[in-house]
């Protein structure tokens, strides 16, 4: 029946933003908010909002509108006191690195000497909770909106993170458009896993590594390997000559720019560190707020490049362990089922970073396969004897990296909501095949096994398409999920 009540409106508040002042805001879970760009410039993260719109997030997001020419926005707090002018300035210098690039691939007269001709390929470092993600999304989004034609390489090497993927995952993407925020289940944007993703005009084609666990000192070893695969892949990539000036940005995970809670003694961080280096062929270091890593970065690779301190945000917020445990399970579920945020009443022209809201539902299937179809390895673990048993003078980094076998039939394979990583196809060429060669295999696309029937030998698996697995090979790490 009719009731003659029109549909209830969420309260707006209009806010002017003083030039180069920020509106922060940290979502509450089941809340959203929409922002919509009255008049002036405004951007997010370094992505700029078109006027007019409608934008919203979800999922806990916790992000800041800023301004540098001064804005009005339709919507708890202003802060004066932003980094973003040290950003901009670390921004015009690798900008003139790409410049200089690419008048020396070219050949074209140098504009300025005093300016390396390599491209920038920037580490971000520093402790848990400084900011490296948004510093590194920042950076990204500058180089894309100059209008110069760059495509920079932007590498998550965070398992904690998730990217473009799902947790577990490292991985890199060549981004051409500004990357959105609108939830933290897709911190880096939507990537193109499946049919109505890639429809989207900002949707990537990332490339992936699993390593399968969210802390780094689990298995510092396999992360050495997986990192320098990495960066073998991105510099085999084969690119137009404004694409390789863009340049890389990599973000490092907090366990390597800091001992504090990560586990990892200061010898391991260095070696990791070193592995970044040299597989990016890093010439530019920037470290978020933190005075003694700078201090120990610049006497190890000073000498070799330019290491460089950098503010941290007071805007940051410190994620805890609850929070990055919902988060992944936010992004465990949008990888299968897209992102769905709804608006709050009285929104009726959303957009998510942009987008139309619709295009990014998706419908996962339900497959059932034989245990003989897939098979299935852990990376280390079983085969991890303690230190004193093994023989004197073994140390145990052998079977830290081998792929060892598991039986979906035996009791205690802990394969039931487990997230399994689908490899590519082995070397075709028997002779170039080796044993550990599944560690060195890019991902294709990541499956949750959610049932297994032992009787039957069948395990049933949800996956973001309907795509035949059999015959794949599959690694699977310590996350799992369920629906809720
Ligand atoms: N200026 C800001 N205002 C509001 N929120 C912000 C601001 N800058 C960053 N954030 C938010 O703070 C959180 C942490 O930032 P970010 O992920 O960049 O840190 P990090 O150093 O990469 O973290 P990690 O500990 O995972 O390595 C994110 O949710 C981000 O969106």
């Amino acid at each position: 029946m009719e009731t003659g009540q029109s549909a209830p409106t969420a309260p707006t508040k209009e806010w002017v933003l003083e030039p180069e002042t920020e509106y922060r805001f940290e979502l509450d879970p089941g809340t959203s908010l929409a922002a919509k760009l009255i008049r002036g410039q405004a951007e997010i993260f370094g992505a700029e909002l078109v006027e007019g719109k409608s934008y919203v997030f979800g999922y806990e997001c916790k992000a800041a509108i800023y301004t540098w020419q001064g804005c009005t926005i339709e919507i708890k707090y202003v802060s004066e006191d932003t980094p973003m002018a040290a950003y901009a300035n670390v921004h015009t210098a690798l900008e003139q690195r790409r410049v200089r690039a690419l008048q020396a691939i070219h050949g074209s007269p140098i504009s300025d000497d005093s300016v390396p001709t390599e491209p920038p390929r920037v580490l971000v470092l520093g402790p848990a909770n400084s900011g490296k993600t948004t510093v590194c999304k920042i950076l990204t989004n500058y180089a894309v909106r100059t209008g110069q034609g760059w495509s920079p390489i932007l590498v998550n090497l965070d398992p904690n993170e998730g990217a473009w993927a799902v947790p577990g995952a490292i991985s890199a993407a060549s981004v051409n458009t500004p990357i959105a925020t609108s939830s933290p289940a897709n911190t880096l944007g939507a990537a193109a896993t499946s049919a109505p993703v890639t429809l989207s005009s900002n949707a990537l084609l990332p490339l992936f590594y699993w390593y399968g666990h969210k802390e780094v000192k689990r298995n510092a070893l396999l992360m050495d390997r997986l990192i320098r695969n990495l960066g073998q892949n991105v510099q085999d990539r084969d690119e137009d000559p404004e694409a390789v000036s863009s340049g890389v940005i990599v973000d490092a995970p907090a366990a390597f720019g800091s001992s504090t809670g990560s586990g990892l003694k200061d010898d391991q961080r260095q070696v990791l560190i070193k592995a970044c280096v040299d597989a990016f062929n890093i010439n530019i270091i920037l470290i978020v707020g933190h005075e003694k890593l700078t201090v120990e970065m610049q006497r190890i690779y000073g000498g070799r490049m330019d290491v460089v301190k950098i503010p941290k945000s007071g805007g940051v917020v410190e994620l805890d362990h609850s929070y990055r445990d919902r988060v992944h399970s936010y992004q465990l579920h949008t990888y299968m089922y897209g992102l769905r945020i709804e608006p709050p009443p009285g929104v009726t022209d959303a957009t998510l970073g942009g987008e139309p809201i619709t295009d990014l539902a998706l419908a996962p299937a339900s497959l059932q396969l034989s245990f003989d179809d897939l098979s299935i390895f852990r990376i280390g673990e079983e085969s991890m004897a303690p230190q004193s048993a093994l023989p004197i003078g073994a140390t145990r980094s052998l079977s830290e990296m081998q792929p060892v076998p598991v039986d979906a039939s035996k009791a205690g394979s802990r394969l039931v909501n487990a997230v399994l990583a689908l490899l590519a196809p082995p070397n075709p060429d028997e002779s170039e095949r080796y044993d550990e060669e599944i560690l060195d295999l890019t991902v294709v696309g990541f499956v949750i096994i959610t049932a297994l029937d032992m009787p039957n030998r069948k395990m049933t698996i949800l996956s973001p398409n309907q795509g035949s697995l059999a015959g794949r090979t599959a690694i699977v790490g310590s996350f799992e999920w369920s629906e809720a």
